[in-house]
């Protein structure tokens, strides 16, 4: 079967997006790590990699070898190192709904997102918090595979933990109002069929974060640890789930606790991004669960404070690249 490649998007074109993805090309130029990118070219010039127009994504393979493969975007970028420019929003768009476009079309075998300033983007009038909420609702009506559930849920995963929050991309405030039992259950069955289907773990083990202190003090210190919670443990158990908790989030990090599962499952976004960033920051990778195509992602964000300083690691991406051809692998795209 010919193996599609891997489509990257663009990202900010002012972050340091441009120059780690040159550096991954340079990394990977001699592996079976395939990839092209979505992007002006503007946004690539500067960096120490050659560039090559492509038309198609099968074209690739063939010159990966001697240069970074480029599918030129309609829409320009005028690049200014460290800012991010909301007159780029457009482009920066188009890649991603072009990347999402050809892995549903089968001529990518997944994406794999370069960072993206978010407030630089709603500014300009988009409408999603980030790439999960947007890929979501470009693949709305896209088929899942068989069995399996839809998302999307947010899996940091690196080689000490996996986790996931079950809200994301929402002020604290609103996240903690908006938890109910029904959507812990179905974040929790997503993470635990992708852990089983692309991450080949048997019968995952899933510990699930209180919200509160302590998880709630027994209620002294907070209800929804008991009240909702503590359900959806139950529910999850009742349906053959591998589940436990609801357990205080400050202790079920530290080495011996995280042997005893295979992800945690957190209430708040900073709960679980801030241990799985905290151990791995250059490891780990950021992979959408529950969508009709792959998605991967590095796990840190634009950096302008760095851009264009040549300090900028490239490892996450090159996780995120290499995940992404393995779930593909597992899923038998390619
Ligand atoms: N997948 C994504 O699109 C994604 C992920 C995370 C954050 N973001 C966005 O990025 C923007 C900036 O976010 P932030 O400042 O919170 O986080 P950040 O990850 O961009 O930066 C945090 C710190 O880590 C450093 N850093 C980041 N990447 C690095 C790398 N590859 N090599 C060396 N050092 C690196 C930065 O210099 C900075 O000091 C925000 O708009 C945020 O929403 C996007
Ligand atoms: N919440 C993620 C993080 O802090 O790393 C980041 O915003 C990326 O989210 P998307 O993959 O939805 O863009």
């Amino acid at each position: 079967m010919a193996h599609a490649p891997l489509a990257l998007t663009m990202g900010e074109p002012g972050g340091v997006g441009p120059e780690i993805i040159c550096t991954a090309w340079e990394r990977l130029r001699d592996t079976k790590f395939v990839f092209f990118v979505l992007a002006d070219p503007a946004a690539l010039e500067g960096n120490s990699c050659s560039l090559k127009i492509i038309e198609a994504p099968r074209q690739a393979k063939n010159v990966f070898s001697e240069s970074v493969p480029v599918l030129p975007l309609n829409n320009k970028v005028l690049p200014s190192r460290g800012k991010a420019d909301k007159k780029n929003a457009a482009s920066v768009i188009e890649s991603i709904e072009r990347a999402v476009e050809l892995a549903i079309a089968g001529e990518a075998s997944g994406i794999v997102t370069s960072p993206i300033q978010k407030s630089s983007l709603i500014q300009s009038g988009f409408n999603f918090p980030g790439h999960t909420e947007f890929l979501a609702e470009l693949t709305r009506n896209t088929a899942m595979p068989e069995e399996c559930t839809r998302g999307p849920v947010m899996l940091l995963a690196g080689p000490k933990l996996k986790t996931v929050p079950v809200t994301i991309h929402q002020s604290v405030v609103s996240a903690a109002k908006s938890l109910t039992t029904e959507r812990i259950v179905g974040v929790c069955t997503v993470a635990a069929e992708s852990l089983a289907q692309d991450f080949g773990i048997k019968n995952p083990r899933l510990a699930v974060s209180g919200l509160n202190p302590h998880a709630g003090e027994d209620g002294a210190i907070g209800k929804e640890d008991n009240e909702i919670i503590a359900p959806a443990v139950n529910a999850l158990k009742a349906k053959g789930i591998n589940t436990f908790g609801p357990l205080p989030a400050d202790t079920m990090f530290h080495e011996d606790a995280r042997a005893r599962y295979d992800a945690a499952i957190c209430m708040l976004h900073d709960q679980a991004l801030i241990p799985a960033k905290t151990l791995s920051f250059h490891d780990a990778v950021n992979v959408t669960l529950g969508l009709p195509v792959i998605r991967t992602s590095p796990d840190h964000g634009t950096a302008l404070d760095i851009a264009g300083q040549g300090i900028a690691r490239a490892d996450s991406l090159i996780a995120a690249i290499k995940l992404a051809s393995e779930l593909a692998e597992r899923r038998g795209s390619i």
